[in-house]
């Protein structure tokens, strides 16, 4: 049986004129991995202080662990890396640690948090002196440092780079692995497309698609064939048949089809002069666009 660790009931939130969240309703589950993604201004950063209990809710509830989330015991079972957290300079990194396990009930053992952060090598040094990226991974350690039940990471690896990326999203699964639930944000979709079990896009305020990877790839179409090729434009349009056939600046075409196969025998049989061909799975960024029309980096 699944349980709801997360539950929003006809969530809304306004920042003055500004809505920020427009009747909200969703559950996380227990165990679950969730991604929540949206372009910048959906909403993703004022719905995790929600259900911090950092905000108070216009209308609607949200219940954390089965209670309110302002309570201390309920904030007891829950970690969080925000977009702004930092950490005091004057203490090294395992001082740091210490500190934040003596609020905890049952702190994981320091050893292990700095492990499991990359921090061991670093653990000695003054917090001021850590680089952008290390403090990072400091602020992740003093998020798990409580074993929580539930985990908020608010993009949590800007600033990392590519190898403690790897390292954190072992980490992450290493936490899931034993049963905790995680939600983040993030405006990488390829770290959201190798870790998340389920996916959320926000888009102004409301859910506009919530599943799992594949089925929001599947609502892109199921894979995208590239290919340059002297045929006239409309030859290839109506070889493309109801399937979206675009060409970017530098002449190539793209197909966004649920069936490649036919479309290449379509183009092979009639002898279209193809270069460069390319089939690849739709991606989540794929979903993403088709759902928001816009690019998570705009
Ligand atoms: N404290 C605030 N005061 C006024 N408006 C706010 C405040 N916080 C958020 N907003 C507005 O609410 C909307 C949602 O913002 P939010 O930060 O939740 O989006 P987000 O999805 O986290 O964006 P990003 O990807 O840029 O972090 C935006 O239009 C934003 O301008």
């Amino acid at each position: 049986m699944t349980t709801a660790v997360i539950e929003l009931q006809n969530v809304s939130k306004r920042f003055g004129a500004q809505q920020a969240l427009s009747d909200l309703t969703m559950q996380v589950q227990r165990g679950e991995l969730l991604a929540l993604l949206g372009p910048n201004g959906a909403g993703k950063t004022t719905l995790i202080s929600l259900m911090l209990g950092l905000r108070p809710t216009d209308t609607g509830t949200v219940r954390l662990l089965g209670g309110d989330p302002r309570q201390p015991a309920t904030r007891a079972g829950v970690g969080a890396m925000l977009q702004d957290s930092d950490v005091p300079g004057l203490l090294t990194v395992r001082e740091t640690v210490d500190l934040f396990r003596a609020m905890y009930p049952a702190p994981l053992p320091t050893a292990q948090v700095l492990r499991l952060a990359g921090l061991e090598e670093v653990a000695g040094k003054r917090t001021a002196q850590l680089s952008g990226g290390q403090r990072r991974r400091l602020v992740f350690a003093l998020s798990i440092v409580g074993d929580p039940e539930v985990l908020f990471l608010d993009e949590p690896t800007t600033a990392m780079d590519p190898g403690s990326r790897v390292a954190f999203w072992a980490a992450t699964q290493d936490m899931q692995r034993r049963g905790r639930t995680i939600l983040l944000t993030t405006h990488h979709l390829e770290e959201a497309e190798q870790v998340a079990d389920r996916v959320v896009v926000m888009d102004r305020g409301r859910v506009i698609a919530d599943g799992s990877k594949d089925e929001l790839r599947a609502r892109a179409g199921t894979a995208r064939v590239r290919f340059l090729s002297s045929a006239l434009p409309e030859t290839l349009r109506e070889l493309a048949g109801p399937d979206p056939l675009s060409q970017d600046d530098a002449g190539r075409y793209t197909v966004r089809t649920a069936a490649p196969e036919q479309l290449l025998a379509r183009l092979f049989a009639a002898g279209v002069p193809l270069g460069e061909l390319e089939v690849t799975r739709a991606s989540l960024e794929d979903a993403f666009l088709s759902l928001t029309g816009t690019g998570l980096r705009a």
